[in-house]
């Protein structure tokens, strides 16, 4: 029995489309799937060569704006230059070429990448430089980077050459910053210039984090590359002066557009890039920064083969369908006669087979678009997760089944206040959608920023049936651009501001001052014997001893004010808001310089060695005045020379007068250089006498007499000898002419047994052929060795070590004798005095001549007494000037004098060396 009814004969159908029909309609589906596919492809595309771009047009404008700095300071530096020259105008005859010439060493030495620097007239005559060659002129009608600054109708008053061959350099690659000098009338002066390397470039370049397949570059006008660095680790300085002249990079110098992008093979290594140009502001070059096309279409790539699978695999079960359909169309058409019933059921159950075969296709394309790159939750309205893609694992740590079902507040990391998470509700619910930046917990606790894009899904009704949230890890773009900021506006070694962010906030503190009144101090800091601690014991420990500087300045501040290091050892530091009144704000600032320098003066524990530095402070006061912020710093500068000259571990406030002293004192530098040729030294003599006032020797006391000043005191010019590295040759010169008189008094019995004690600076004893010079003085004088005796000063043995000794102890073994010079002032260690192969202590005429009044002198002079004795040291003390001094000296066990009691300092020729016997006469008579 059959179970089904009567079979009714199946009308044509009419209601049904054929099977070609249908592969008809499948291939426009299946088309129309595939454009869409494509529109979407084209329009992702889009949007990762638009990132790529952004991304390097942001490379370019920093380093732009990084080169463009660098030239900034070159240029501010120039016109410090300028401000000098304008000084040597406004006073003709104030300041010669040999001191401008040493000015301009120092303004070289200011900044760290100029090479050298010169003044130049207009004619090319070169008026100053720091150029160690005898080059006198410059043909400046034979280059054409000279011609517009030289011009006479609207000249450029500044500009940056291209890459040139330097003679000077060796020949070497080189670049000029050039700078206009006008009188006030506008009329052409001269030239300051100033070469560099472009090596700077290089260096800064290899301190970027390049991301996989980035290039950099820098090139000048003729399109060749000053600097270039490929994320394949080629250096920096390895393609200088190449030519990369490419039809776009012409095109884009030739217009008026600061900044295009194009993509083409790099011409440099045959990558093919998306490249961003910029301008520079200061300088007629371009930043070219590129981005390989590989690496930023690698996402676009995977996601075009997921989805191209996906669209096959759709086809593929339309076929199937299609033939399966097929397959019951004939079916059908041989049970045409069958019943209606059993006819309409088939084709049910065909179509809902077909239904579900569709859906399973779209359920599998629209989980293979959730598998994107970027992490994807789904909440429902209550905004419970129901779905996470693997991303979202990545990046927060949780698997699904840890968050399904959860609100995802869980991310949070607190850093957000309840107004934020309020804000961003009120926006979703107002837009559908909201995007922002969002710190977040992944599960290991580590607390990270996110991009984070909020979606509403409503349903026909208008209601919401979920959020949809895509999230990104930003983690590392803001490490990079942390690292960028703190490379622009932090110097390197200390982590302190750098030059650029102290004249930031130093224009802004100025223009604070002009709206609320407030005076502001801005204090230079220099390091006084920083070189020589760099130079004896090496830069890396130079270093640390900056870092530890940089630490002690900052903690004596407040937060809100600054510490800034310029470079080298010069620091800056900016006190705010010091009231409206200079009376109050003057001292305030005095009171914080004081502390800066007693925090520098403790000793510095640096890698095992124990530091002692001192610090020269220059303040400059200002509130809402016409200064500009060079002229401030200028000032500071000017005040801390100031406190150099006043013997350092010193501070001084600006004022004019500095200005001249400055002039002064570079002048004194010229003519000191000159006074040994022209043989403008003297040597004087002051005897020492022991207790029955037999002399026994003198001091050599160097004197300097001035064609024009007189004579000048060596306390004056010794410190500047040392500062210009003349000490030594001024000190061989005593050490001969007092070796001479010590062979000629050997020839006369009265005279025969005086010794000469000799001072001898610690910058001259560091000279590496110091003992030879001496041994080779003694030599050809023939001067008796026992006869000649050192002084040296404690600052000597700070920080020196065995070098120091085994010098001392070189000499020694020749016969010659050691002072101790100064003995008390210093730190007056008992460890070198044990150690060191020392004769003689000094005691410091400051505490002789308050011996009979002040107690604590008196206790010095007492100890330093004892102290002799108990080393078995002889002692002697300086500065006696009256009988009363002389007879306490002689209670208390101190049996040699030196002082005006006795004589004074004196040419050889008034040297008296009888016996002292009047004062010693009366003392000896009223010794207990
Ligand atoms: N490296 C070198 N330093 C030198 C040399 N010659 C001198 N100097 C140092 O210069 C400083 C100043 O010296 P000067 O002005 O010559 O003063 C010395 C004496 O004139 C002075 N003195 C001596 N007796 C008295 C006195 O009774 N009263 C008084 N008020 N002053 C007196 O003291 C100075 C001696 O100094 P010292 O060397 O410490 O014994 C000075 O530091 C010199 O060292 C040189 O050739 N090389």
């Amino acid at each position: 029995m059959s179970a089904v009814g009567p079979v009714q004969s199946i009308p044509a159908m009419k209601w049904r489309i054929s099977p070609s029909q249908a592969g008809f309609t499948g291939f426009v589906i299946g088309l129309l799937l595939l454009c869409l596919l494509g529109w979407e492809m084209h329009k992702h595309h889009g949007q990762e060569q638009h990132g790529a771009q952004s991304r390097s047009v942001a490379s370019a404008d920093m380093v732009a704006q990084w080169v463009d700095s660098t030239l900034i300071a070159s240029a501010h530096s120039l016109r410090g230059i300028k401000e000098l020259y304008d000084l040597t105008q406004a006073q003709p005859g104030s300041i010669d070429a040999e001191a401008l010439a040493t000015l301009l060493v120092r303004r070289r030495d200011s900044l760290e990448f100029w090479e050298e620097v010169a003044l130049v007239s207009p004619s090319g005559r070169i008026v100053a430089s720091t150029l160690s060659s005898s080059l006198t002129r410059i043909e400046l009608d034979q280059h054409a980077f000279f011609t517009p600054l030289l011009s006479h109708t609207a000249p450029v008053l500044e500009a940056v050459s291209g890459l040139y061959s330097s003679e000077t350099a060796g020949g070497e690659l080189r670049l000029l910053h050039a700078l206009r000098l006008e009188n006030p009338e506008g009329e052409l002066q001269g030239l300051a210039l100033a070469r560099f390397a472009p090596s700077v470039f290089a260096d800064m370049l290899e301190r970027l984090t390049l991301n996989e397949g980035t290039s950099l570059g820098l090139v000048d006008t003729t399109l060749r590359v000053l600097a270039r660095r490929a994320e394949a680790g080629i250096a920096a300085s390895m393609s200088v002066g190449k030519e990369v002249r490419t039809p776009q990079l012409l095109a884009f110098q030739s217009g008026s557009d600061i900044r295009r992008s194009w993509i083409r093979e790099s011409p440099v290594d045959g990558v093919h890039r998306l490249y961003s140009a910029r301008k520079l502001e200061n300088a007629p070059w371009v930043v070219i920064a590129g981005t390989d096309t590989t690496f930023y279409l690698n996402d676009w790539w995977r996601r075009f083969w997921a989805l191209m699978a996906g669209w096959l695999a759709l086809v593929v079960m339309g076929a199937v369908a299609m033939r399966h359909y097929r397959h019951l169309y004939a079916a059908e058409q041989e049970l045409r006669q069958h019943r209606n019933r059993l006819a309409m059921e088939m084709e049910t159950q065909l179509q809902a087979q077909q239904a579900s075969e569709l859906e399973a296709a779209q359920l599998k394309i629209a989980a293979m678009a959730f598998e994107t790159h970027l992490g994807m939750f789904i909440s429902d309205a209550e905004n419970r997760i129901v779905q996470v893609n693997a991303t979202f694992t990545t990046i927060t740590g949780y698997a699904a089944e840890e968050v399904l079902g959860y609100n995802p507040r869980f991310l949070s990391s607190g850093r957000h206040g309840a107004a934020f998470y309020r804000t961003l509700w009120q926006r979703l619910k107002a837009k559908d959608s909201w995007q922002g930046e969002v710190w977040n917990r992944r599960k290991n606790g580590e607390i990270y920023p996110q991009w984070l894009t909020i979606s509403v899904m409503r349903n026909d009704a208008g209601a919401i049936a979920n959020y949809v949230a895509t999230l990104s890890d930003i983690t590392q773009r803001k490490a990079a651009e942390k690292e960028i900021h703190q490379l622009a506006f932090y110097d390197a070694l200390t982590g302190l501001p750098n030059r650029r962010l102290l004249i930031d906030r130093l224009e802004a503190a100025l223009k604070d001052t002009q709206r609320d009144g407030h005076y502001t101090a801005v204090m230079f800091i220099d390091l006084d014997n920083f070189k020589t601690i760099n130079d004896s014991l090496g830069h890396y420990l130079g270093d640390a001893l900056l870092q530890d500087v940089a630490r002690r300045l900052e903690q004596v501040v407040r937060d809100g004010d600054t510490v800034a290091r310029l470079g080298g050892d010069e620091f800056v530091v900016m006190l705010h808001e010091l009231g409206g009144d200079l009376a109050l704000a003057a001292p305030h600032a005095e009171i914080i310089a004081n502390k800066l320098l007693m925090s520098l003066m403790a000793p510095f524990d640096v890698q095992e060695q124990v530091l002692q530095v001192t610090g020269s402070i220059g303040i400059a006061l200002f509130t809402g005045s016409e200064v500009s912020v060079s002229d401030i710093l200028q000032q500071a500068d000017l005040a801390m020379y100031q406190a150099k000259s006043a013997g350092r571990n010193a501070l001084r406030f600006f004022d004019t007068a500095m200005q001249t002293a400055v002039v002064e004192r570079a002048r004194l530098e010229s003519d000191l250089r000159q006074a040994l040729e022209n043989q403008e030294f003297r040597l004087y003599y002051q005897s020492q006498v022991n207790a029955q006032g037999v002399v026994v020797g003198v001091e050599a006391l160097l004197r300097w007499e001035h064609p024009v000043r007189g004579m000048v005191s060596p306390a004056e010019f010794i410190p500047l000898a040392e500062e210009n590295n003349l000490i030594s040759p001024i000190g061989a010169w005593v050490l001969e002419t007092a070796c001479r008189q010590l062979a000629l008094w050997a020839r006369s019995s009265a005279t025969e047994g005086l010794s000469i004690a000799v001072n001898v600076s610690p910058h001259q004893f560091r000279q590496a052929c110091f003992v030879d010079e001496i041994l080779d003085i003694l030599a050809h004088t023939g001067a008796n060795p026992r006869r000649l005796k050192l002084e040296v000063t404690e600052s000597l043995f700070m920080a020196e070590g065995d070098t120091v000794r085994a010098r001392m102890e070189a000499l020694r073994s020749e016969g010659i004798c050691f002072s101790l010079d100064d003995f008390g002032t210093g730190y007056s260690s008992l460890a070198y005095l044990k150690r060191l192969p020392l004769d003689q202590l000094k005691i410091d005429q400051s505490f002789v001549r308050d011996v009979l009044d002040d107690p604590i002198d008196e206790a010095i002079v007492r100890t330093v007494i004892a102290l002799a004795q108990s080393l078995e040291l002889e002692v002697i003390a300086e500065g006696v000037e009256t009988q009363a001094h002389c007879q306490w000296l002689y209670e208390h066990g101190c049996m040699a004098y030196q002082g005006y009691l006795f004589s004074r300092p004196v040419p050889v020729g008034a040297l008296v060396v009888e016996r002292q016997a009047a004062c010693m006469r009366s003392i000896a008579a009223s010794a207990p």
